[in-house]
């Protein structure tokens, strides 16, 4: 597993350190002559984008980092990504230090390329004060007991995809398979959108946005970035319409206050009583779908590849985890686990994931399925993989079935 988690851990680092205003570049005029991280900021403009980007599609993400950590002696450097000074933090005192220092040292941002895209100028609170309201609005709308009312929804719909798309099949892509089964199970569960016309238009537009998210943001006809802005707007749009609807839906009694995402956004007020403004909720509901899309179906990806390099892992899995799963036996966890600040897949502090146990159940019903029906092996022994901006296998990670 030692890849994913290398490019699982890189874009962790990647995304931290993108979203801290850090004190060195905030405060620079309250501290003075402050100690900049060694490192380079690289091209006026580009800074190291170039090099960055390009390290990731040739599948060696880590390399950009690691590269710097060895030339600087150090865990922490600057550098410049997508037009914004950064500085990027790695390694398990370092995570310590911006897992509990959030908003007291470090504060989250993005790029003002990304949040062009992610938000729309009728936004006015900051991305620290937006991420806020979806880390408290989540845990109401992720809580256990609606976990639980969507897993015969997410159920039903990998067991249409797996018969749809791996049944009759001796081999299949995993990587497609499983970004579609992680899309519809958002539309699904964040909007109630099902129509498979919808979801496929939906889609189209939404790969647009994630690949041009972190581009180089030269916003003209024909760029990624560019196209980026208009995938964007088009969504929005069409959440803004479904938002609207359902507004009338939820006072006709016609929809269910209970049935998504997206009802229960609608009727959750803040300590004040205050309800959220429809263009906020489709905000929201956009940077969740780009929180948990790609993330998700990575995952998915990346263990089903594990699992064909691994058969004696896989035996394990097909046996299910646990000799007895019900019985209250903490001493399974005993042993020694990942050392403090290592293992940070879903980050830490107050900016931990809020998406997972989301994530966690729709990728253990993937594996479930999987693992259910095949065993398999993969048909590209050496596939490469491209990062962009989530690792993903070049070739979408072909496989042979054998059904049990
Ligand atoms: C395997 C799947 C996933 C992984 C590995 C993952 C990982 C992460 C990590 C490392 C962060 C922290 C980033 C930072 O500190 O800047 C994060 C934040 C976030 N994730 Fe996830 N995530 C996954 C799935 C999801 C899903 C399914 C959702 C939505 C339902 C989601 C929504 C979010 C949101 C909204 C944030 C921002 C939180 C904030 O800034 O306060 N994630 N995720």
């Amino acid at each position: 597993m030692d890849l994913f988690y290398v490019y699982l851990f890189s874009l962790i680092v990647f995304l931290v350190s993108l979203s801290i205003h850090f004190l060195f570049y905030k405060n620079k005029s309250t501290y003075g002559a402050v100690c900049l991280p060694p490192g380079k900021t690289g091209w006026p403009f580009f800074g190291e984008s170039l090099e960055f980007i390009t390290t990731n599609r040739k599948g060696h993400a880590e390399k950009f980092i690691l590269d710097r950590v060895a030339k600087y002696a150090s865990h922490v450097f600057k550098t410049h990504l997508f037009g914004a000074q950064t500085a990027v933090f790695c390694g398990p005192k370092e995570n310590k230090f911006l897992f509990s220092n959030e908003n007291k040292l470090v504060q989250v941002w993005l790029p003002s390329s990304v949040t062009k895209v992610i938000f729309t100028s009728a936004v006015d609170s900051s991305p620290g004060e937006e991420a806020l309201k979806i880390r408290n609005m989540l845990p109401n709308v992720l809580k256990p007991e609606n976990l639980q009312r969507y897993v015969s929804i997410i159920d039903h719909i990998a067991q249409k995809h797996f018969a749809e798309k791996c049944e009759s099949k001796k081999e299949i892509l995993v990587y497609p398979l499983a970004r579609r089964y992680t899309f519809w199970v958002a539309c699904k569960v964040f909007i109630s959108m099902e129509d498979p016309n919808d979801v496929a238009k939906f889609t189209e537009h939404f790969d647009a946005l994630i690949s041009g998210l972190f581009s180089i943001p030269i916003n003209f006809p024909g760029t990624n970035y560019n196209k980026a802005i208009k995938a964007s707007k088009f969504i929005r749009k069409h959440f803004l319409e479904t938002i609207k609807q359902r507004k009338i839906d939820l006072a006709e009694g016609k929809a269910s206050p209970t049935q998504d995402m997206l009802s229960h956004m609608l009727l959750m007020s803040d300590e004040n009583g205050k309800f959220m403004h429809e263009l906020d909720i489709a905000n929201k509901i956009l940077g969740l779908l780009i929180g948990g899309y790609d993330s998700s179906s990575s995952a998915c990806t990346f263990i089903v590849k594990y699992l064909a390099e691994l058969p004696e892992i896989y035996a394990e899995v097909y046996k299910e985890f646990f000799p007895e799963p019900q019985k209250f036996d903490p001493s399974r966890f005993e042993g020694f686990g990942p050392a403090p600040y290592t293992f940070v897949p879903f980050g830490g502090g107050p900016r931990m994931c809020p998406g997972k146990e989301y994530a966690r159940l729709i990728i253990l019903v993937f594996m479930h399925h999987i693992v259910k029906r095949f065993k398999w092996e993969k048909i590209i022994p050496d596939e490469k993989i491209v990062v962009d901006p989530m690792p993903f296998p070049a070739k979408g990670l072909p496989i042979r079935l054998y059904p049990h």
